[in-house]
């Protein structure tokens, strides 16, 4: 598995994965400019992936201030922690890194600078740890949905390449073939920046599960054909209520789950929970560059001047999920603001 970030000899070392399939080159990263500017322009991406490079990008960018008190430090790794909240923001991993970091740092105030600098690289190093960690038990619950024989759809990158390990919607994939199932997977090529096609369809090669990939307007016609067992996807922020902001494209399959009762699941580590949201309707959505529609890797194929919506992100509504696989278990989309809850039994919550 290649790793898609590090933090090697006092810089941030990150597969630069707008050039996959074609080029595996590693950027590093010297400042956190830098790290800023490889979320903006997708060297790195993947909700939990993101979180993590802002975490790293913090770090680095703590270790150059010069600051004589706490709160001289803070105010100045402030400033950068709001470049990082700045790049994307679909994304709640972002913003739930930069609170993690937050608290730590209130519960340092008597340690000098120079610790806290410290402090501030093993945090970056332990997120990125636990994200793992997270993948592997969203893995265990979510194979229990899987079958042998089973065809699971799905759309954009939610693997190792947009985490720091082992995915999201991809660790049910991986476990359910370690238990010997024998699954295959059908990949949207997800249109414009092609995700699925340039980033899921070589990841799962890699993995030696077999990928198919599709345009991302064939999936109703194979779930006509009872060609897809279940689709499994990740999540940039899903809210309280269970609505869930994924890549553009999302929605639709959900829809058509819906219409061929189809299982849609929904792999959301609980960095990607924002339970401070109410509704999808509040989740601001990432609108990019038109010239990721109106060309392919620097080709023109539209007329020039056209007028494009470049959406990078759509929210489901809760009602289309079946259910949110989480290191804490499997839910229905109902029980997702239970979970925190320290007066709710996980486990009755919990389906199987
Ligand atoms: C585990 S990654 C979940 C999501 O971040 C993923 O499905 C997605 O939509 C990524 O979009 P991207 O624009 O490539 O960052």
């Amino acid at each position: 598995m290649v790793s898609t970030i590090e933090w090697r000899d006092s810089k941030v070392l990150m597969l630069d994965q707008s050039r996959l399939p074609l080029e595996v080159r590693y950027v590093e990263c010297t400042d956190y400019q830098m790290v800023a500017e490889g979320i903006k322009k997708l060297w790195i991406r993947g909700a939990p992936a993101i979180g993590i490079a802002a975490a790293m990008g913090i770090a680095l960018g703590a270790q150059d201030i010069k600051a004589g008190s706490y709160d001289d430090f803070i105010e100045r790794l402030e400033l950068i922690m709001q470049t990082m909240l700045d790049t994307r923001p679909t994304a709640v991993n972002i913003k739930w890194a930069v609170g993690r970091i937050k608290k730590l740092l209130s519960e340092k105030r008597d340690e000098s600078i120079d610790n806290i600098k410290k402090i501030l690289i093993d945090e970056a190093k332990k997120i990125l740890e636990e994200d793992i960690e997270i993948n592997k038990a969203i893995g265990k619950w979510g194979a229990e949905f899987i079958k042998d024989g089973d065809t699971i759809l799905t759309h954009c990158n939610a693997g190792s390449l947009a985490t720091g390990g082992y995915g999201t919607a991809t660790a049910p994939m991986l476990i359910a073939k370690e238990q010997g199932k024998r699954i295959q997977v059908i990949a949207d090529e997800t249109r414009p920046v092609l995700q699925g096609a340039r980033l899921t369809a070589w990841e799962l090669m890699q993995a030696g599960i077999p990928v198919t990939l599709i345009t991302d307007n064939t999936a109703g016609a194979l779930m006509k054909k009872g060609m897809i067992d279940l689709a499994i996807v990740g999540t940039d922020r899903t809210t309280r209520n269970g609505d869930v902001a994924n890549k553009i494209g999302t929605y639709t399959v959900a829809v058509l789950c819906k219409e061929h009762n189809i299982p849609f699941y929904v792999a959301a580590p609980l960095s990607s929970i924002d339970f401070s949201m109410s509704s999808g309707d509040l989740i601001p959505i990432e609108e990019r560059p038109p010239e990721e529609v109106t060309t392919i890797w620097g080709h023109r194929i539209a007329p020039d001047g056209v007028c494009v919506i470049n959406m990078a992100f759509d929210v489901t509504p809760a009602r289309y999920v079946t259910a949110f696989f989480t290191e804490k278990g499997a839910f229905r989309p109902k029980d997702i603001k239970k979970i925190m809850r320290e007066d709710v039994d996980i486990e009755s919550i919990r389906i199987r």
